[in-house]
């Protein structure tokens, strides 16, 4: 239903040419919840603006809904924006208006009857748990609260898709969660699509059904997040998935790190492949006991994913051949130092 077709970007600064997007396709289907990851300049703000033409892209095609935004008229593609939602950081309310007024703003600008306008509001007020703030003015919400009024505003036209950017990035992680089952539920009960861009794995991880990930202005990897997280393959992909899974050394074992002794390792398990057998693995097969100080496993489904800490103990020999099979399986496997 979405289809970005070659889609590239570029800015000239001081007569510098930046390659902000660089040949991006991506097709995202009706119902789904498709997440955009990258890192801060990666091109994921230049994407999302080109979904909605925000941003016109130099070349490729932005097809929506059988359309190709780029050949509309301006009227077609005013009509076409008004079903494209959109919500960002920071907002971006109205401050002279209430919460009433903010969700009722694009109902109005299309001419609405007063009494389509007065159930249509209640109706999203009720969708987005804020019944009780319609007389508030947006400076007396919190963070979370100001997303929920730019949620409903968003949806007030019945898009086809709703287009988030960053939509979290400025709220709390309690706030943040409530916000992302927000939107799970109305893509649930609206069967509405949802494009969102972020540069935090644990929202990816949390709502999205399909990932890609963009580089420097490159799609370097895409696929149903459950695949990514299974079988990364570029690196950019692999540190945006460990980052979603943090380990600390305890502060026992900080104090007594040397340059030699037993190794402390980290294991990335990031596959479907055995995760703990290979402590079994390491006793048969080289003496070497797993005494694992701390970890985080998780799950997407049925996919178990996480982190090891562990200390291993034997032979000299043993422990250096049980790390060359640990670094062979798991292959950012690293030793964090010795005790
Ligand atoms: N209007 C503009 N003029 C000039 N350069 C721009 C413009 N918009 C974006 N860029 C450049 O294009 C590249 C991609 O920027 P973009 O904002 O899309 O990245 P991003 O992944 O959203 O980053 P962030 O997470 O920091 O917002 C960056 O190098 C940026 O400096």
């Amino acid at each position: 239903m979405i289809q970005l077709n070659n889609i590239s970007k570029s800015f000239e600064v001081k007569a510098v040419r930046i390659d902000a997007l660089k040949d991006i396709s991506l097709s995202i289907e009706k119902g789904e919840i498709f997440g955009v990851i990258g890192a801060s300049g990666a091109g994921k703000s230049t994407l999302i603006r080109c979904v909605n033409l925000l941003e016109r892209p130099d070349s490729g095609q932005v097809i929506i809904e059988n359309d190709d935004l780029m050949s509309l008229s301006s009227t077609g593609l005013m009509l076409k924006r008004r079903k494209i939602g959109m919500i960002f950081q920071h907002f971006n309310l109205l401050s002279s208006r209430t919460v009433y007024g903010n969700i009722s703003f694009p109902l109005e600008l299309e001419g609405k009857s007063k009494e389509f306008i007065s159930q249509k509001v209640l109706e999203l007020l009720r969708l987005v748990g804020l019944e009780d703030k319609a007389d508030v003015y947006p400076a007396n919400l919190s963070g979370g609260q100001k997303q929920r009024v730019a949620i409903a505003r968003a949806l007030a036209n019945d898009p086809y898709i709703l287009l988030c950017d960053e939509a979290t990035s400025a709220l709390d992680p309690a706030t943040t969660k409530s916000i992302l089952k927000l939107l799970k539920k109305i893509n649930k009960q609206l069967d509405l699509t949802i494009l969102l861009i972020t540069h935090e794995m644990d929202v990816i991880k949390s709502i999205c059904d399909q990932v890609a990930v963009l580089d420097h202005g490159e799609l370097i990897e895409t696929g149903p997040v459950e695949s990514i997280f299974a079988n990364p393959q570029e690196t950019t992909t692999k540190n945006f998935i460990q980052s979603s899974l943090e380990v600390e050394i305890p502060l026992s074992f900080q104090e007594r790190l040397k340059s030699a002794g037993n190794p402390l390792v980290e294991i990335y398990l990031t596959s479907n492949e055995e995760s703990i057998p290979f402590i079994q693995h390491l006793e048969q097969q080289y003496q070497v006991k797993t005494n694992i100080i701390t970890a985080q496993i998780d799950y997407i489904g049925e996919m178990k994913f996480g982190v090891i800490l562990a200390e291993l103990s034997g032979e000299k020999e043993n422990v250096t051949r049980s790390l060359s099979f640990l670094k062979e399986k798991h292959s950012q496997t690293k030793i964090l130092g010795y005790v």
